[in-house]
């Protein structure tokens, strides 16, 4: 796992650098009668790239919007580099690459990129927000002709052209395809590199367990679970432990320590455990002729599952009732 934590120092965008990159306390929304965000405490060092996480409507789109200003908070506060978010995004500290957004039906990608840039006190060149987005042969194609992905990634440039210490991604890849979603990654790999904070919200756990620091998982307005992948991975559902145990008695098994639960067939058992260290030395302890022993992780979409299934649940037994 990357952490970097190289920040950019006091800037002169009215932004202090040094500080937290994100510092989010008692932050609660409601839509109508829907609490979409209730009560959301966060702090986001510089230099630390976090994928947020959640099942539909867990409330991610209405917390990005917040930190970037264009929802005001019911109770609760938001600082960006210890400015305001809309002051933030007015001196080019945060820029964001949402999932929608305009792009000029009668300009070029080269024409948008150098209109936002003149928007901003110290722009990147457009040949070079291009070239970190991996679109150079975009720069003469009207924005009309290009395709869903391309179109995500003319946005990518466009949030990068005031060369923000702070990015916010919500869902970047989702009209991409396999190809285009490894190359987009690959130029964020130099955004992140630098030092920058990347905050992006997925769908795609693989994109959460192999570009983030930090993970963290909202359901129903709330974080219910933040850390690295692999302390999420553990909350969640811990390691499992099989080995061919000679003679096994289920019962036996089940009484050793951290068990969470236990599969027999034959002589091969498999066996769920919050602390796979300390069941595994019980279990060597019972039955000294276990061999064949093997201990994994969860993958993190068993660990997302196990932390948002009663909200889905819950949800199924609300469009039931
Ligand atoms: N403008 C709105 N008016 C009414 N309800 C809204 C509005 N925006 C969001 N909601 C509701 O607030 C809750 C949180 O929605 P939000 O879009 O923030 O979730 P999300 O985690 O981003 O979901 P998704 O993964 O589907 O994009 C949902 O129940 C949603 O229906």
């Amino acid at each position: 796992m990357r952490r970097n934590t190289t920040s950019r120092g006091i800037g002169e965008r009215g932004t202090d650098h040094t500080g937290t990159a994100i510092d989010i306390s008692g932050l609660r929304k409601d839509h109508g009668p829907v609490r979409a965000v209730d009560g959301v405490d966060l702090g986001i060092a510089p230099g630390e790239v976090m994928a947020l996480l959640g099942p539909n409507g867990a409330g991610k789109s209405t917390l990005v919007d917040m930190i970037l200003g264009l929802t005001r908070p019911d109770s609760g506060r938001v600082r960006i580099f210890g400015a305001e978010p809309e002051r933030a995004v007015r001196g080019g500290a945060i820029a964001a690459m949402l999932q929608t957004g305009a792009l000029l039906d009668d300009a070029t990608v080269g024409e948008m990129l150098g209109m936002v840039a003149s928007l901003h006190h110290a722009p990147l060149t457009v040949r070079e927000a291009l070239r970190r987005a991996g679109i150079e042969d975009l720069v003469k194609r009207p924005s009309t002709r290009l395709s869903g992905g391309q179109q995500q990634r003319v946005r990518y440039a466009l949030a990068l052209v005031s060369d923000p210490a702070l990015l916010l991604l919500d869902e970047p890849t989702a009209a991409m395809d396999v190809g285009t979603r490894r190359e987009f990654w690959h130029s964020m790999r130099d955004y992140t590199d630098s030092g920058r904070t990347v905050v992006f919200a997925t769908h795609y756990l693989e994109e959460a367990e192999e570009f983030a620091d930090r993970v963290v998982f909202m359901k129903s307005g709330r974080i219910v679970a933040d850390g690295a992948v692999a302390e999420v991975r553990a909350l969640a559902a811990g390691r499992t432990l099989r080995a061919t145990v000679p003679g096994v008695v289920e019962s036996a098994v089940r009484a050793l320590p951290a068990v969470a639960d236990v599969g027999i067939r034959h002589d091969e058992v498999v066996v769920v455990s919050s602390d796979s260290d300390t069941t595994l030395r019980a279990l060597l302890s019972r039955f000294p002729h276990a061999r064949d022993i093997e201990v994994t992780g969860v993958g993190l979409d068993e660990a997302f599952v196990a932390l948002t299934g009663d909200v889905q649940r819950d949800q199924a037994e609300a469009v039931r009732s």
